[in-house]
């Protein structure tokens, strides 16, 4: 693609990341020594399995909701037909929420940006599945040392949608062109910015994001084998949708 293209396709992809970010990066800094109190933690923690699940889920799922907004203003993703956008945002937006989620990463406590304060993984601990919070700790830890730009981070989650791999795409083609645009603008700004090493290690956190996600979906079936009612009756319908 011709060098006014990349750059205009770049400025459209870190406006969209922007603009769907719940939280600006500046805001994220401010917060980053809100902690929770013992106190606070304690009451987390004190919530039943399924109470823990469903304030995670209703925060997941406003956190994918905002992805679902990222993609729709990828230039091309509306071109492409019904079912492909399904496809993508169905696989993909779990993906990207696990990338973002970075952004609200402290590493010097280890601790996430959730609900207003910055908590450690001891406060997820009802959630009963504390080996993928480790390994999305982990991964954000990884993801941080990269120390991504807004642009690096805004181009990496649209091909971490824009995947072509993915099942039953009825317009593979198509997915592909945009895939190539996408990836055509990365090396060249990852080149513009002499950081061409990025490159491979950013195509290799793919992976980790896919098991990271395989995890997520087992936990939850676990959970919806002991909780079917909270699942089906009260869990957010696109948080069902997605990852049931
Ligand atoms: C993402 C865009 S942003 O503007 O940076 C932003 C915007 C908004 C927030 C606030 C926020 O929703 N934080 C959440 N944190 C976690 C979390 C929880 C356990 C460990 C690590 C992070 C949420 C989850 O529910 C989650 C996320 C990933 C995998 C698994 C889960 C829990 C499962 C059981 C549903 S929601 C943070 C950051």
């Amino acid at each position: 693609p011709s060098l006014l293209h990349i750059e205009e396709l770049c400025d459209s992809i870190v406006r969209s990341h922007r603009d769907t970010s719940q939280f600006r990066l500046e805001e994220l800094q401010a917060l980053r020594w809100k902690l929770f109190s013992r106190e606070e933690i304690h009451a987390y923690q004190s919530k039943s399995v399924d109470e823990m699940w469903q304030h995670c889920a209703v925060r997941l799922t406003e956190a994918v909701q905002y992805v679902v907004e990222f993609a729709k203003r990828i230039p091309g993703f509306r071109g492409l037909g019904q079912n492909d956008q399904i496809t993508l945002l169905k696989t993909g937006s779990m993906e990207v929420v696990l990338v973002r989620m970075s952004r609200c990463f402290n590493t010097e406590n280890s601790t996430v940006f959730f609900d207003g304060k910055f908590a450690s993984t001891e406060l997820f601990k009802s959630l009963g599945c504390g080996d993928l919070m480790v390994a999305v700790f982990d991964f954000a830890h990884s993801m941080c040392a990269l120390r991504l730009t807004e642009l690096q981070m805004a181009l990496f989650s649209s091909l971490v949608l824009i995947n072509t791999d993915r099942p039953c795409l009825e317009d593979r083609g198509r997915v592909h062109r945009m895939r190539r645009h996408l990836e055509g603008s990365l090396s060249h700004m990852l080149r513009r910015d002499n950081q061409e090493s990025l490159e491979h290690k950013l195509y290799q956190k793919v992976s980790v994001l896919q098991s990271l996600c395989s995890l997520h979906v087992e936990k939850l079936h676990w959970f919806s084998q002991r909780y079917p009612f909270t699942v089906h009756s009260v869990f957010p319908p696109l948080y069902k949708e997605l990852f049931t």
